[in-house]
């Protein structure tokens, strides 16, 4: 599935870098409506991250591929998402559905982005589940305060 062609995000920056990426992990939502999807299976997560700015650093990136593989795969491959802090059974806000995978990825990457000098902002990221299922979760734009 990676190499597909993605939705656009929408933006005024300059540059703009795309990186897949892909993890295998289990999960359950723990929620009686979900079904089967109660019980824990696992699937290989196709992502997609979408990054903009307007600046480059010393190096010439607007940020790393490296760095963002590592973000992601880094802290998911191979595990039960439901065991991560950034999930929780309790919460349906959090419970690790694509949807919150998406929003949590976005806010991985974007923590570390700001800490980058040249201030990229993630715009998009894609996350497929199934070949069948995929979410895209894009950020509120940031209101001007005139
Ligand atoms: N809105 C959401 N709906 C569902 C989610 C989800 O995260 N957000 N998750 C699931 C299950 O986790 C399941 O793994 C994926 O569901 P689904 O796409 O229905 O899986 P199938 O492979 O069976 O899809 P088919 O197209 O019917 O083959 C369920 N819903
Ligand atoms: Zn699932």
């Amino acid at each position: 599935m990676l190499q597909q062609i993605y939705p656009q995000a929408q933006h005024d920056y300059q540059y703009e870098l795309n990186k897949d990426m892909q993890f295998a992990a289990a999960h359950y939502i723990p929620s009686e409506k979900a079904g089967v999807c109660q019980q824990v299976h696992g699937h290989t997560y196709f992502v997609n991250v979408t990054i903009a700015g307007d600046e480059l650093d010393e190096t010439g990136f607007l940020v790393n591929f490296a760095k963002l593989k590592k973000i992601v795969h880094g802290k998911f491959d191979h595990t039960l998402l439901n065991d991560h802090a950034s999930f929780d059974d309790q919460n349906k806000e959090k419970f690790p559905t694509t949807e919150v995978v998406a929003k949590t990825i976005y806010e991985m990457i974007q923590k570390e982005l700001d800490e980058l000098p040249n201030k990229p902002k993630c715009v998009q990221v894609f996350v497929r589940e199934t070949p069948t299922s995929y979410v895209v979760f894009r950020p509120k734009k940031e209101k001007k305060s005139w």
